[in-house]
Formats: C-alpha cells, sequence, structure tokens
C-alpha cells in the first residue's frame, strides 16, 4: 500500500532533520516542506496541507522554546497530533450495540467496493455476537442481487432482494420489515452506485435514507481515487447524513491519502479499512495506531487485537497458567506459531511493532519471515510428544536431534537453528515467571497484573529503547488498558530475529 511509502518519506524527512546539528527555521522549513511534498503525491488535498503547515509552525516556535529543550521531540510530536488531526473529525461514528435494533446504510460510486464492503462489515460484527442482516436495495446494476445473495450465503447471513421490484425504496422498507420482525439487531442496506456522483443517485439515496432512517450512512470510498476523492465525499455528504466512511482496496496501489480528504469533506471519521477482495480482509480504523504506524513507530493495540481475535478463549487461562509457572515448552512455541500463521500476511502483523515500519520490513523479508515459521513447524511436526511437553533442556540429544531431522526432512543445522530460536525465547518468557493470574483467567484483565518490572526485563532491549525505556512502556501500558501485555511479548520475540 503506496501510504505505507508516504510514512517512509515522513519518517525521513524527521531522520534528516534529527541528524541537523542545530535545528534552525531553515531545517524546521525544510523538513515540513519534504513532509508536505509528500502527502501532496499522496493525494492528499492541497488546502489540508497547507494548513497542516501553518498548524505545526504556530506548534513549534523554535524563538520561544527554552535553551535546552527537545525540539526534535517537539517537533516530531507536532507532526504526530497534526496527522491524527486530520484524520479525526472530533467525533465519533455511531456504533451499533448488540441486540438494540439498528439501521446503517452503505452509499457510494459504482465499484467502489459498497456490496463486497457490506457483507465484510456484516460478518465483522456477525462474529462480534450480533445478528446482522442484509437488505439489497441496488436495483440499478443487473447482478448487484446476485453478488449480494452470493457473499450472504457464503458467510451465512440472511439477506432480502428482488429480481423484479425495480423501485429501491419499496425493496428497503421491505427488507427492514422483515428483518425487524425477525429480530435482527444490525439491518445493512446496500444502495445502488453509479459511475458519477450524479442527480439521479444522490436523489434515490435521499429517499431510501428517508424511507428507512437510517441510524448510520457509511459512505464506501475506493482508496485510489486520489484527489477525486474530496469532491465526491462532499457530494454524498450533501445529500445524505453520512456519519461515518469506509476506504477500500487499500491492498493495492491506491496512494490512500484521499481518504484523509474524505474526513475532511464528510467530517466524519474513517470506521474501516478494506485491505482485500476477502471477507475478512477487513480492519478497524484507529487514527492513533494508524498514524504511529505511518511513521513506523508500531501499533502495539492493533497487534493485541489481532492476536486476541486468533486466539480461542478458552485456550487464554492456559497458556497463562503455563506462564505462571514458567514452562515454555515447544508445544506451547508451536501454538504460538499456529496463532501468529492465522494473524494473516506477515508482514501486516510486523508493522504493528514499533520499529518495523512496512518500509524495515520489505516484501522479501515477509516471505522469508512466514517460511521460517512454517519450516519450524515442519521440523516440530516429528518430534514425540514428550519432546513437545519436555521441559529439561537436556532432553534434546543428539541421537534425537538426527532423528528430527530425518523425520522432517531438514538438515541437522536447521533442527539445531530452530531449538536455539526456541531457546531463546523460552529464556525471555521465563521472566514472567510468578506472574499473578487475572482472578477470570482472562488474556485481557492480565494487563493489570503485571508489573513493570518484569515487563522491562522481559523485553529486549532494543524494542524497549524504540518504546521510550521504561517511561514510554509504562505510558503505553495505561493507554493500553485493558489490552493484554504477555502476548505482545510473544509477538515481538518472534519479530526481533
Ligand atoms: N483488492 C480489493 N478489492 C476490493 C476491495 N473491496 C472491494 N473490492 C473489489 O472491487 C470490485 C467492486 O466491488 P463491488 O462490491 O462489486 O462494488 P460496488 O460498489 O458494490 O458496485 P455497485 O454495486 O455497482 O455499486 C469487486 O471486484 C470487489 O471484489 C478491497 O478492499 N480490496
Amino acid at each position: 500500500m503506496v501510504l505505507a511509502q508516504l510514512g517512509g518519506s515522513i519518517s525521513r524527512a524527521l531522520a534528516q532533520m534529527s541528524n541537523a546539528t542545530v535545528i534552525d527555521e531553515k531545517v524546521l522549513g525544510e523538513c515540513l516542506n519534504e513532509i508536505s511534498r509528500a502527502l501532496l503525491q499522496s493525494d492528499v488535498q492541497f488546502k489540508m496541507v497547507r494548513d497542516m503547515q501553518t498548524n505545526i509552525r504556530k506548534i513549534v516556535n523554535l524563538e520561544t522554546l527554552a535553551a535546552g529543550t527537545n525540539k526534535r521531540r517537539i517537533i516530531q510530536q507536532a507532526v504526530f497530533t497534526e496527522l491524527c488531526n486530520m484524520l479525526d473529525p472530533g467525533k465519533p461514528a455511531f456504533t451499533p450495540k448488540k441486540g438494540k435494533p439498528s439501521v446503517v446504510m452503505f452509499v457510494g460510486l459504482q465499484g467502489s467496493g459498497k456490496t463486497t464492503t457490506c457483507t465484510k462489515y456484516a460478518y465483522y460484527h456477525q462474529r462480534k455476537g450480533f445478528k446482522p442482516s442484509l437488505v439489497c436495495a441496488d436495483t440499478f446494476r443487473a447482478g448487484a442481487f446476485d453478488q449480494l445473495k452470493q457473499n450472504a450465503t457464503k458467510a451465512k447471513i440472511p439477506f432480502y432482494g428482488s429480481y423484479m421490484e425495480s423501485d429501491p425504496v419499496k425493496i428497503a422498507v421491505e427488507g427492514l420489515e422483515r428483518f425487524r420482525k425477525e429480530n435482527s439487531d444490525l439491518i445493512i442496506i446496500d444502495t445502488s452506485g453509479r459511475h458519477k456522483q450524479e442527480a439521479a443517485l444522490l436523489e434515490e439515496m435521499r429517499q431510501v435514507a428517508e424511507a428507512t432512517k437510517p441510524d448510520l450512512v457509511i459512505f464506501v470510498m475506493d482508496g485510489s481515487i486520489g484527489q477525486a476523492a474530496f469532491d465526491q465525499a462532499q457530494a454524498f455528504k450533501q445529500s445524505a447524513s453520512v456519519g461515518a466512511v469506509i476506504v477500500t482496496k487499500l491492498d493495492g496501489h491506491a496512494k490512500g491519502g484521499g481518504a484523509l480528504s474524505a474526513v475532511a469533506a464528510t467530517k466524519s471519521p474513517v470506521i474501516f479499512i478494506g485491505t482485500g477482495e476477502h471477507i475478512d480482509e477487513f480492519e478497524i480504523f484507529d487514527v492513533k495506531p494508524f498514524v504511529s504506524r505511518l511513521l513506523g513507530m508500531g501499533d502495539l493495540s492493533g497487534l493485541m487485537d489481532k492476536i486476541q481475535d486468533v486466539m480461542p478463549a478458552d485456550q487464554q487461562p492456559e497458556l497463562l497458567a503455563k506462564l505462571a509457572e514458567g514452562t515454555f515448552t515447544l508445544r506451547l512455541l508451536y501454538e504460538q506459531f499456529q496463532n501468529l500463521l492465522k494473524m494473516g500476511p506477515i508482514g501486516q502483523v510486523f508493522s504493528m511493532l514499533p520499529g518495523f515500519s512496512s518500509e524495515l520490513m520489505p516484501k522479501g523479508h515477509e516471505k522469508e519471515g512466514q517460511a521460517k515459521i512454517k519450516r519450524y513447524m515442519t521440523i516440530m511436526d516429528s518430534m514425540t510428544a514428550a519432546e513437545l511437553d519436555s521441559t529439561n533442556p537436556k532432553l534434546m540429544t543428539e541421537s534425537r536431534i538426527i532423528r528430527i531431522a530425518r523425520g522432517s526432512g531438514r538438515q541437522i543445522r536447521d533442527v539445531m537453528d530452530m531449538l536455539e530460536e526456541y531457546k531463546r525465547l523460552a529464556k525471555m518468557w521465563s521472566k514472567m515467571k510468578g506472574l499473578k493470574m487475572p482472578k477470570n483467567g482472562k488474556m485481557s484483565d492480565l494487563s493489570q497484573n503485571l508489573n513493570i518490572q518484569q515487563m522491562t526485563k522481559a523485553l529486549p532491549p532494543q524494542v524497549l529503547k524504540q518504546m521510550g525505556g521504561m517511561g514510554g512502556l509504562q505510558a503505553l501500558m495505561k493507554q493500553m488498558g485493558g489490552k493484554d501485555m504477555s502476548k505482545m511479548l510473544g509477538g515481538m520475540g518472534l519479530g526481533g530475529d
């Protein structure tokens, strides 16, 4: 995704500035120009870029800064804050509540990914325990109903539509009535698209909204539309009370900067982004972690969510208990690898770790990381149960290693390499020994019991440094609240090669 390049350019501009011996107006000016250029190249609207420059200049007044203040930090913080402000309209979007009926209407141009996104949105909520349903009020595009039907059937989500009826308002109302009766707590209405924001489309949208009174209107925008984003988003906002934006196709060559412009045009937050055609290629969009990732500062809370999502809840108390005992067996490592592979593209996971911007983890490397994990797992597949569950470091004798290598079709040195990696991780995890278990055994409540000294000991020194030392870690823990730290450590250990 090209947004990663934007992040790289901004990080580079900041790093160049940091290399200067004295930070004066000239150095600051060059840094801001560099950042502006990068934003413009990513299709962010000119006016927004200019406003950002002005705001940073207002925050960073080099003349009035007392001697000894860390100017670099103040500038970096200002860039971070301004990028966040650009993406944060200041008011959160409506969020549906389980068990309380809500109606969400999707609008957008033809081909923006609206129909696909409706199903992704429904599926996302279904996994969270909602009872979603889909209504196809797109009577303009032949085949739209079939597409929705297909997607909905695959995801086992109830749907409503018609091949005969040509009035979208009628279909929307009928669908709404049907699903209200069936106690759906999230009724999603897909509306027609057109090739451009023409009057007929906007009028149709207005009528559907009037008849269904949605709690939220989501504007779906193709991430690759570039500078046209602002006008398009504004046209939709003027005809329907758009309350949130979803930007799609951010997996391809989209520059993505248009997303920032859409936020300004609709004064509504981006709530999700689409990162592929598949139903689960859909991510929650959170401004601060996103900007952190963009600047290569990592997104630990996103990583937490991902891990939390893939780890079955019933396995969590078990892992915690083992951690508290200080036993980190090969089997536990195997299970962690399985979870890691389930998390999706490894590069995406790495980009959430502090210091691992996508630039630092180039494409080739991602594959290597994934291949390595798979290789380790194949080797472990040739181990006996006793070997996997052993806590005795002397168990792995030469003859066992030779047998495992032969069984897995790998070289002896590959097995040794895998065991070294295991030892390194086991050592790190052993520092978590004596961990107090949360009463309910849930991972998510663990962080309240973690002690900061324990954490600093367990983190690899370079990671701790990137996080801003002990102070940074403390701030992060506070910020993350209920999020679980132990799994983060696992993730980090695997990342720090
Ligand atoms: N790569 C990628 N493709 C996507 C994404 N979202 C949607 N698509 C694809 O974009 C194309 C158009 O998506 P649709 O959902 O049919 O578009 P639509 O906006 O509903 O179109 P109309 O129903 O005609 O208004 C399809 O091929 C989707 O698979 C995404 O996040 N990434």
